[in-house]
């Protein structure tokens, strides 16, 4: 990659799927054991805050029982050596709420839709880091009052630090897309985006996406193997 000074990588559920964490969408997956209306929406956790708050702690005690994949070792290694070259800038966005690209070794990773290890209080905005159970109501730990929700962007909300997203994407040379459906937006956009901008564009994905048409370039398999060989 030697043309590549500026280079915008985005994640999604399917760089975790070989590390056993549920993707969205795949038979058995997360969207069809919980109706995204019920978990996943604020309405859903104003109607019904304890399935709300149940649902994440699930995934929160689920992360305990994995381990980061070779994509996300190789994720941090492009990072190390990235950080070395001068003039290079490296953004890594994803739409997981999973730990696993820091516990793979990546330092600076942009969670758009938030993290399962962070909770938000609704009286403060406090965000406190957060690894146990959020069910049986424990109070704010900075202002003390009983009103924490997961720290994650719900269906309806507007998704974290996108001014700095759409900055980098706006001046990179290369936008990779690891893993993702490509069926939520605003990041369902980026690759369109990034390629109205004169970008390069490639897709690592297990099967076609619903943005493939809008890539230069579609690598199909695991992320397991492709990532690896791609950052080689
Ligand atoms: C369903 C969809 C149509 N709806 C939306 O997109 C909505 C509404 C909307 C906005 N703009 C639109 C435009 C058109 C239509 C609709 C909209 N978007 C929103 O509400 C967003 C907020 C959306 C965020 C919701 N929160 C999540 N997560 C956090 C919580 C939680 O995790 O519980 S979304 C959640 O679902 C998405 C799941 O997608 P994927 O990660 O791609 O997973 P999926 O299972 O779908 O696919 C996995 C892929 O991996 C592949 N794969 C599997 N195994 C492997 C493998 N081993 N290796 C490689 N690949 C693999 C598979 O083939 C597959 O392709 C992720 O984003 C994930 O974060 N907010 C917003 O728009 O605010 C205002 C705004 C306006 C302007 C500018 C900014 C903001």
């Amino acid at each position: 990659m030697p043309d590549i000074r500026k280079l915008v990588i985005l994640t999604g559920a399917g760089i975790s799927a070989e590390s056993g964490i549920d993707t969205f969408r795949a038979e058995g997956g997360l969207w069809e054991q919980h109706r995204v209306e019920d978990v996943a929406t604020p309405e859903g956790f104003a109607r019904d805050p304890d399935l709300v708050l149940r649902f994440y702690d699930m995934r929160r005690a689920a992360l305990a029982g994995v381990q980061p994949n070779a994509a996300h070792r190789a994720l941090a290694q492009l990072e190390r050596e990235w950080a070395k070259r001068d003039g290079c800038d490296l953004l890594l966005v994803t739409q997981n709420v999973d730990d696993l690209h820091e516990r793979g070794g990546a330092n600076d990773v942009l969670h758009m839709h938030g993290q399962l290890n962070s909770a938000l209080c609704n009286a403060c905005e406090a965000r406190s880091p957060w690894t146990g159970s959020m069910a049986d109501r424990p109070p704010c730990p900075v202002c003390g009052a009983y009103a924490l929700r997961p720290d994650v962007v719900w269906f309806g909300e507007m998704p974290y630090d996108m001014d700095t997203i759409y900055a980098s994407i706006r001046s990179a040379d290369l936008f990779v897309s690891i893993g993702t459906s490509g069926a939520v937006y605003p990041a369902a956009g980026f690759v369109r985006d990034a390629a109205e901008c004169g970008a390069a564009t490639l897709e690592l994905n297990l099967e076609q996406s619903e943005g493939s048409a809008w890539f230069d370039e579609s690598r199909l398999g695991p992320a397991g193997e492709l990532v690896p060989a791609w950052v080689e």
